[in-house]
């Protein structure tokens, strides 16, 4: 499926559509250059998610943990990362939500990831002309409720 989003505010209302909908132990693997607007779908997906704080990217900190919404987010940039590390981080921990109360986890700089859980979506965002982006996402066995993305958007 393939979104245009012709500004910031439109990427946003993708995340908040997404935050909306979503079960517990979603993964949200986003893709896409510099700047591209990863952490503002994340800021949306808090929205969504009625999480008061404000999202601030995980860049320097790894990974954010925000409890306060429906569901707990985790926010995660693997950007400054080397392979290793990235398996160090125990990453199913999250996704598995065994140790950690299950909720959504979102990951910024999704290629380096070494693997992948078993149920994920892609969120591949792509620079348009000035403010626009489009947003090309897939689910890998897992689906997205139709429904609250088509309201929103
Ligand atoms: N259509 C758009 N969607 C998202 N962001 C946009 C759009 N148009 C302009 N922008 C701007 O582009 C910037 C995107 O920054 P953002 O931090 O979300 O990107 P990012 O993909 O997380 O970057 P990084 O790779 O550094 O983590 C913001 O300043 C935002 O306002
Ligand atoms: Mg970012």
């Amino acid at each position: 499926m393939n979104i245009s989003l012709p500004d910031t505010q439109a990427t946003r209302k993708l995340g908040i559509a997404l935050g909306q909908c979503l079960d517990a132990r979603s993964v949200i693997l986003l893709q896409g250059d510099l700047g591209a607007g990863k952490t503002t779908l994340v800021q949306g997906l808090g929205e969504g998610l009625g999480i008061p704080v404000p999202i601030v990217s995980p860049t320097f900190t790894l990974i954010n943990e925000y409890a306060e919404g429906r569901l707990p987010l985790y926010h995660l940039d693997l950007y400054r990362l080397e392979p290793k590390e990235v398996i160090a981080l125990n990453l199913e921990t999250y996704w598995e939500g065994i140790e950690v109360t299950p909720g959504i986890v979102a990951i910024e700089w999704a290629e380096r990831l070494p693997y992948k859980p078993d149920r994920y979506i892609i969120v591949h965002l792509t620079y348009g002309n000035e403010d626009s982006r489009q947003a090309a996402i897939a689910t890998h066995n897992c689906m997205i409720p139709q429904e609250p993305l088509g309201a929103n958007l």
